[in-house]
């Protein structure tokens, strides 16, 4: 099995739930027509067709009313021509496209960058949102023929299709909102799936391809490998709350970073909780990567001092600092944070390199206020989405990228150490919505 057949397998379940809402709505409004392909089969040029008759009978629940009152929709989700810009995401061996690393498998969801800091964290954050609405609505039978074919019904036998109309986005809006998609974000997803389509009888195999489509190209643009930089050591700050999956994370990433030839030093700067530091002692022991640690209650500025300077000596490629997690005492933690990293720039002014905030994707909406708080604390330049292997609130991570547009670094996809995998927008998208076949 492919290493993304595999993954898809392990992310989360969210699709089982989007699966049955769907079923349900369009069930609810469907016909049972099924062998009136030829009105549903050649799409008039996208005109939206309000008053469209579409099938000899029976009549849809509610005449399809006039897509104004939504939210404007910007993007037909017309299929979108592979993203010209995507970069790949992420540099694992497996991963097409990626220009083959020297290093061999599996290489870390990073990539190198020649500039240090000043650059990677604030990077011109395109709000995702506004790249998400492509530029201008087109035809969609001119762009994929074939799809719509497809879509639209040729030699599709038996689906229950429903007539789009502001009933059925409704629904829709609502079941994306329960899948932690946020408000924001299920608005302007059902409205672009909207666009052009309002009066078309849709099947739910062609309405998870639509959403696909749609989550695809909010995520495509923070799709991102952390960078690397020939800083020696980049220091990667890893801030989360307690259980959110820092110490995991980082052993996954101190293992992958070692497998790909680089020399890692680990600071278990979370020196209040002893049973944090031993597991980070587990963890380096498995990644084969020392582990600094202090005795319980030290500072951990002054932990990350000695890291420091050991990393220096030593010319290790990276240090990974762990911190504490209780967001409980905010103002504390803030402090500990910014003392830290006054500290660590007093050896290096550009550290840290990267501050990954580690979140966990099973607490669905909490996510997205601690990226808020987060951010406020901490200068956050990138993110790492864990548990997302069966949790069904994988939606949370599409909110989290509309709304911050922050780069998402790898994702977490169960306990093992090699457990963190790049960030594919495309299998993401399907993972998510359970789509199989084209992505529009
Ligand atoms: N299924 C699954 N479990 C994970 C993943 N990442 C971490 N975990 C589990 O989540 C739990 C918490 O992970 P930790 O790495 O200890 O979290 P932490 O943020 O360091 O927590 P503290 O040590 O309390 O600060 C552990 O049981 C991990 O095995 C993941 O991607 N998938």
């Amino acid at each position: 099995m492919s290493f993304f057949g595999k993954l898809k397998d392990r992310l989360f379940s969210s699709s089982s739930k989007l699966d049955k809402g769907l079923e349900e709505i369009v069930e609810e409004g469907a016909e049972a027509q099924v062998e009136d392909t030829p009105e549903t089969e050649t799409p008039e040029q996208d005109a939206p067709r309000p008053d469209a008759p579409q099938a000899p009978e029976p009549a849809p629940e509610e005449p399809a009313a006039e897509p104004e009152e939504r939210p404007e929709p910007s993007a037909p989700a017309a299929p979108q021509p592979a993203t010209p810009d995507a970069q790949p995401p992420v540099a694992p061996p497996v991963t097409p496209g990626m220009p083959a690393a020297p290093v061999t498998p599996p290489a870390p969801p990073v990539r190198e960058e020649t500039p240090p800091r000043a650059e990677p964290a604030p990077e011109p954050t395109p709000r995702p949102a506004e790249t998400a609405r492509a530029p201008e609505p087109q035809a969609e039978p001119a762009q994929k023929p074939g799809f719509l074919g497809r879509i639209f019904g040729r030699g599709e036998a038996a689906a229950p299709r429903r007539e789009l109309d502001d009933a059925m986005l409704e629904q829709l809006e609502e079941l994306l909102i329960q899948s932690d998609m946020g408000v924001e974000t299920a608005l302007r997803v059902t409205a672009n799936i909207a666009a052009g389509r309002m009066g078309r009888k849709l099947s739910v195999p062609e309405i998870k391809d639509l959403l696909a489509g749609e989550i695809a190209r909010i995520m495509e643009p923070v799709a991102r490998p952390m960078p690397i930089y020939p800083k020696k050591p980049q220091v990667v700050l890893v801030v989360g709350v307690n259980g959110s999956g820092k110490t995991t994370t980082i052993g996954k990433l101190a293992s992958q970073f070692r497998e790909a030839g680089k020399s890692v030093v680990i600071a278990a700067g979370d020196t209040f909780r002893a049973a944090a530091v031993e597991q980070l002692q587990i963890w380096g022991d498995r990644a084969g990567v020392p582990v600094m640690t202090a005795p319980q209650g030290t500072d951990p500025a002054s932990l990350a001092f000695d890291a420091m300077t050991r990393a220096q000596a030593e010319g290790a490629d990276l240090l990974l600092i762990d911190t504490a997690g209780r967001l409980q005492n905010r103002q504390d933690l803030m402090e500990e944070l910014s003392k830290i990293v006054r500290v660590i720039r007093k050896k290096d002014p550009d550290a840290p390199h990267n501050t990954l905030l580690v979140l966990d994707a099973t607490t669905g909406q909490n996510a997205v206020s601690q990226v808020e708080i987060f951010q406020k604390i901490a200068d956050v330049s990138g993110l790492v989405m864990t548990k997302l292997d069966g949790t069904a609130r994988g939606g949370v991570l599409v909110a989290i990228a509309d709304r911050f547009g922050l780069p998402i670094h790898a994702i977490g996809v169960g306990e093992q150490i090699d457990d963190l995998a790049p960030f594919d927008p495309e299998e993401f998208a399907r993972a998510l919505t359970g789509a199989e076949g084209e992505l529009a």
